[in-house]
């Protein structure tokens, strides 16, 4: 079939010059003869072939653009084609080290089935030559050197199911399938020669929302708020809002509130912004980086207590300012009368979270940080604004049981029970239970005695002693942690005996 496919094609492209030949020769023919023949020849063309084709170049009309649909293609047609296909290539993708990224090699037809019609597929090398035949082109010029292509082939009477659904379709795919693979990038912004840009590295954080300590439910119900979330593009657009979603991280330093926020990207599969106030000049800046940001991404700002400080201090007056003057605060400031140029301001910042700007872009996630939540400017967290206000709290039992699960695999041990009573006596954050967690590798002549002993038991058996002994060994230490933290807190709660 593929043969009788280009055979027409081929038919076709005579017929096409034929007809331009006869263009060329307009005084030696009668005018009315001239006419019928004209307007026979698309007929008999299109008797002859019924095929049609559409070409898509692998760089988009200034040439040094690369043509995304030219990747769609190629994406679609590795993951639905590629068991036709008998010749192939094959090159390491940039993913990770042993990720392979097979092709169709050049030249190589494929046949896809499309609600019953079929496609023929095929890349065509640098130099190829155009074909004649009905030609719907996306490939630019005319010179010799064209670059590589792919040329769909279909019959004519499909030209419509190929326009609306076929290639739609195809585009629709690929969107899925980078979705899923793609890899995620972390970016930071910078300043270079008073600009603000963005830099970014590939981003792989390892937490999971499995491994974050807290309370199950809360945690269950933040997983479902930003699936929903996701899920949302209707609703959005249907109520009239900005496809975005605020929340507020807050809690003491080593509650997990950074680690959440690699939990969100994970799960969503969203790139992350970090924005750093501390290096942008004023609005503009701060509007030129926002507008920079891609959709499917976390805005994150962290520690926005400093920044608000500096706003509280400002407003309160030059005295209070004074006691913070030597810190190393961000300064967001009110815009006072008209001192706001030359400075990023408060509403600048939060024209971005459901002002005007708010709309520019959509599936964005902002996410602020902070310690002091007693702090912030209420205009910066009021509802509607930050949609939801997650509190990260001390570690108490149920977070301790997850870290225990995480970091040593186990579910119970015969100290569970008196380190659950000291973490409802004193105020440990996850960060020191799970440093006390992890195992030092330190020597310990009892457990070497004992795996000598062992010698030539079973390997998963001698490592499952020795992760026993492991944890035997970090949560004795932990039990000894929260011992003399709770005895320093005894300390200070009681007064110091001469003053007695
Ligand atoms: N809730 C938690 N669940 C699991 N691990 C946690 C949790 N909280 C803290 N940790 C551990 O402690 C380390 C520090 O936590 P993290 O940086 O997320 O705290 P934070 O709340 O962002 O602190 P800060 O306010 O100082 O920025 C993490 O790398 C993680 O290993
Ligand atoms: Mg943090």
């Amino acid at each position: 079939m593929a043969l009788s496919v280009e055979k027409w094609v081929g038919f076709g492209s005579a017929m096409a010059g034929f007809g331009l030949l006869w263009s060329r020769m307009p005084e030696h023919v009668h005018d009315e003869a001239r006419h019928i023949i004209s307007s026979l020849v698309p007929m008999l063309m299109s008797y002859f072939n019924p095929y049609e084709q559409i070409s898509i170049s692998e760089y988009g009309e200034e040439r040094f653009r690369r043509n995304k649909m030219f990747d769609a293609v190629s994406t679609y047609l590795r993951s639905t084609c590629l068991d036709v296909a008998s010749n192939l290539t094959a090159e390491l993708g940039d993913k990770s080290k042993d990720h392979l990224l097979i092709n169709l090699d050049e030249n190589q037809e494929v046949v896809d089935n499309f609600q019953g019609a079929r496609m023929w597929w095929r890349l065509y090398p640098k130099s190829a030559k155009k074909w004649g035949a009905t030609v719907i082109s996306l490939l630019p010029g005319d010179s010799d050197e064209q670059p590589r292509c792919y040329r769909l082939v279909f019959h004519q009477r499909h030209r419509k199911l190929v326009l609306d659904s076929y290639l739609p379709s195809v585009v629709r795919q690929w969107r899925k399938l980078i979705d899923t693979n793609r890899q995620r990038q972390l970016f930071t912004n910078y300043s270079r020669e008073g600009k603000s840009h963005w830099i970014n590295v590939p981003y792989n954080p390892p937490a999971t929302f499995d491994m974050l300590a807290m309370d199950h439910h809360k945690k269950v119900e933040i997983m479902e708020d930003l699936n929903t979330f996701r899920e949302a593009k209707e609703y959005h657009s249907k109520v009239g809002k900005a496809w975005k979603r605020g929340y507020l991280l807050h809690g003491p330093p080593g509650t997990g509130k950074s680690t959440m926020i690699g939990a969100m990207a994970n799960l969503l599969r969203y790139d992350v912004y970090d924005l750093d106030l501390t290096s942008i000049k004023d609005n503009a800046e701060l509007r030129k980086l926002f507008l920079d940001t891609t959709d499917k991404s976390i805005i994150v700002i962290e520690d926005i207590d400093a920044i608000e400080v500096e706003l509280t201090t400002k407003r309160k007056g030059k005295e209070a300012a004074q006691e913070n003057s030597n810190s190393h605060r961000v300064k967001i400031e009110l815009p006072d009368k008209n001192e706001d140029h030359g400075k990023v301001t408060l509403s600048g910042l939060l024209s971005f979270v459901d002002g005007l700007w708010s709309a520019c872009g959509s599936e964005r996630i902002f996410v602020f940080t902070t310690n002091h939540v007693d702090r912030l400017d209420p205009a910066l967290i009021r509802r509607g604004r930050m949609d939801r206000h997650i509190e990260m709290s001390y570690c108490r039992f149920e977070a301790f049981k997850m870290l225990a699960k995480s970091y040593l695999d186990i579910t119970e041990h015969s100290l569970f029970g008196e380190i659950g009573q000291l973490l409802d006596e004193i105020n440990t954050t996850p960060a020191d239970v799970a440093d006390s967690l992890m195992p030092r590798g330190k020597r310990n002549g009892e457990m070497d005695r004992l795996l000598d002993e062992m010698n030539g038991a079973p390997a998963d058996l001698m490592l499952r002693v020795k992760r026993r002994r492991e944890a035997d060994d970090c949560l004795a230490g932990l039990v000894e942690t929260l011992k003399t933290k709770k005895a320093a807190k005894m300390k200070t709660a009681s007064p110091p005996m001469d003053s007695m």
